[in-house]
């Protein structure tokens, strides 16, 4: 059994089908990569699967083999799945550690005690954030900072199952160098990832399975290198080439 299986899902916003019948499964330990052109539904995966803001309107999600399609997003979170955004999220007026603690105490089920702080110190390490920048507030850090943090705070959570939403947008190169290495880190530390990234170079060299969304619909799957060869992958990046005149 898979850790993740999605089953025809799909997810339409009036007459446009952003997400339109995706089946997909995600095995433990893997990281797996999704891509796709823009508007081809990923980020709707995403909000399906975390039900952050909105579940789909067909179709399952199961977690371990439960349906978690109809649960609310803090129980989703609580079954085991974190994810983090597009553009940097954090608690402006928190401190790192604050922020960190905010993952490491979710649902209130865990107080602010020795175990959170040792998970929410933990988590921080992972990304690289030294104890020097624990005082700091979230707001004053820089760009990169800030993902670190956003993904501490994931890690924070203790998931089975992290879902990265393009966590390589607007980094300088030695930045995604850097990224990969944390994310490696994570996966190796035991945590199953799904990776929405356009940098081809950090999907390739992180995903050890890659799948092509299009028109919110699953173009290919399989091997990154098989799918990147893919003439339908291809055509939906580049389109249709014609004959010279
Ligand atoms: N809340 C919403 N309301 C209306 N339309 C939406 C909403 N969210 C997404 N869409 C539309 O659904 C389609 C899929 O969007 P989505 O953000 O999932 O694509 P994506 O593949 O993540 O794109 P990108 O690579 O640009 O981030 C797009 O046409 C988008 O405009």
């Amino acid at each position: 059994m898979a850790l993740l299986e999605i089953e025809d899902a799909a997810k339409a916003f009036g007459s446009l089908k952003a997400v339109d019948g995706v089946t997909l499964a995600v095995e433990a330990g893997r990281v797996q990569g999704i891509a796709g052109p823009n508007g081809s539904g990923k980020s709707t995966l995403f909000n399906l699967v975390t039900g952050i803001p909105f579940g789909p309107d067909r179709g399952t999600v199961r977690l371990e083999g439960r349906p978690i399609e109809r649960l609310p997003a803090h129980e989703i979170a609580q079954a085991g799945i974190a994810r983090t955004f597009q553009r940097e999220t954090s608690f402006d007026g928190l401190t790192v550690f604050e922020n960190a603690l905010v993952g490491a105490t979710f649902g209130g089920r865990r107080k602010a005690s020795a175990p959170a702080r040792e998970a929410a110190a933990n988590a921080l390490g992972l990304v690289g954030l030294a104890p020097a920048t624990f005082p700091r507030l979230a707001g004053e850090l820089s760009v990169f900072e800030r993902k670190c943090l956003m993904l501490a705070t994931a890690c924070a959570m203790r998931p089975k199952l992290l879902l990265l939403d393009e966590p390589a947008s607007g980094l300088t190169r030695p930045e995604i160098e850097a990224s990969i290495g944390l994310i490696q880190g994570i996966a190796a530390s035991g945590v199953t990832i799904v990776l929405i990234e356009h940098v081809l170079t950090f999907l390739m060299s992180l995903s050890d399975h890659l799948v092509i969304l299009n028109g919110g619909r699953v173009l290919a799957s399989g091997s990154p290198r098989s799918v990147i060869a893919d003439p339908k992958v291809v055509e939906a990046y580049l389109g249709t080439r014609r004959p010279a005149a």
